[in-house]
């Protein structure tokens, strides 16, 4: 199943709230995802994403607003949502005793997958997870990657168009979170729409079209992961290689508007750059030519997502 229109949200957050007693696990955070995208929902410990995810997935209801799935309210078609939607937990239960297709078709015959399609369902999920070789194998001796993969599938067995993965990558090694990358970009690929919660950003950066960074219950920024290193960033930081001069064009830099915060040795000067604009880079870099400084590279470092997290995030936790 997956979404006709590209551009139609297939999950909305609307004010959504839920509070359990005085704290305010999450407090009034709307967002959208649109058809095919994966949104990386991204926060530290207790900040409120399995509490906004467990809402979507209709575990929870919220204290107050709503949140959509396919157009559909949890609160008014919870069954459509289900219908809709496959939630991987970020613990799950699973039967030490039974192997991995035994289990995949349990869940199948619960989503009420019948004859051929049960079949073709379980084929399906068993390759698309690489599970297809140790289908038969218990899930008491499954490595964590593997317990991973089992859960996804199950998750994924009535051919949900969204899915909810709540911290999927946790306890992986880095073999293991590369694989996920590729079958959540593949997912994506297939027209499914994602959320993929996690609590570290470099972990999703590069595998969503956007995120969004959640803190005490409040979404503090959303967008593309550009969008946002761009709003976070009013200055761009440049670095000079030269065949030798890097004290004379020190010097002249300090004439140069929008630049600030000159380090030089004789061959590499650094710099940053009041204007991310690309053009304003192209003709800097003209005019240090032109002024005969012997250019071995010009390049502009960008900074890691891991710095605009922390820029963006105090730590502080409820
Ligand atoms: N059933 C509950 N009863 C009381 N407080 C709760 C309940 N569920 C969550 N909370 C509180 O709500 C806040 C948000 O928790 P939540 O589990 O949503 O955060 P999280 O971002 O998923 O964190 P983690 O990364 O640790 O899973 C926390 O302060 C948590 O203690």
């Amino acid at each position: 199943m997956v979404a006709e229109s590209p551009d139609k949200p297939m999950i909305q957050l609307r004010r959504l709230y839920r509070n359990f007693g005085a704290t305010q696990a999450v407090h009034d955070i709307s967002f959208e995802v649109a058809a095919g995208q994966v949104f990386g929902y991204i926060g530290p410990n207790g900040a409120g994403k399995t509490t906004s995810m467990r809402i979507l997935a209709t575990l929870d209801i919220p204290s107050y607003g709503d949140a959509l799935v396919d157009g559909f309210s949890v609160i008014n078609d919870p069954d459509r949502v289900r219908q809709r939607l496959g939630f991987m937990p970020d613990s799950f239960g699973t039967y030490p005793d039974m192997n991995c297709i035994e289990y995949l078709d349990f869940f199948a015959r619960s989503y009420g997958i019948l004859g051929r399609n049960r079949t073709k369902a379980l084929r399906h999920t068993l390759s698309y997870t690489g599970l297809d070789k140790i289908a038969e194998k218990p899930i008491r001796g499954l490595s964590k990657g593997m317990r991973q993969r089992l859960c996804l599938g199950r998750a994924m067995i009535h051919d949900p168009a969204v899915l909810i993965l709540d911290e999927p990558a946790n306890g992986l090694d880095p073999r293991a979170r590369i694989e996920l990358r590729h079958m959540i970009r593949g997912l994506a690929a297939d027209g499914k729409t994602l959320l993929v919660s996690s609590h570290i950003l470099t972990e999703l950066g590069e595998m969503c079209d956007a995120i969004g960074i959640i803190e005490r219950g409040q979404l503090i920024v959303s967008g593309s992961v550009a969008e946002i290193k761009a709003k976070l960033r009013p200055h761009i930081d440049v670095l000079v290689q030269l065949l030798g001069g890097g004290e004379r064009l020190e010097g002249w830099l300090e004439n140069v508007a929008e630049v600030s915060h000159i380090q030089a040795s004789d061959r590499t000067v650094r710099f940053q750059l009041g204007a991310p604009d690309p053009i304003r880079q192209v003709q800097l870099l003209k005019a240090i030519v032109d002024a005969e400084f012997q250019v071995l590279e010009f390049s502009t470092e960008s900074r890691s997502l891991e710095d605009v997290f922390l820029q963006i995030t105090t730590g502080a936790v409820q």
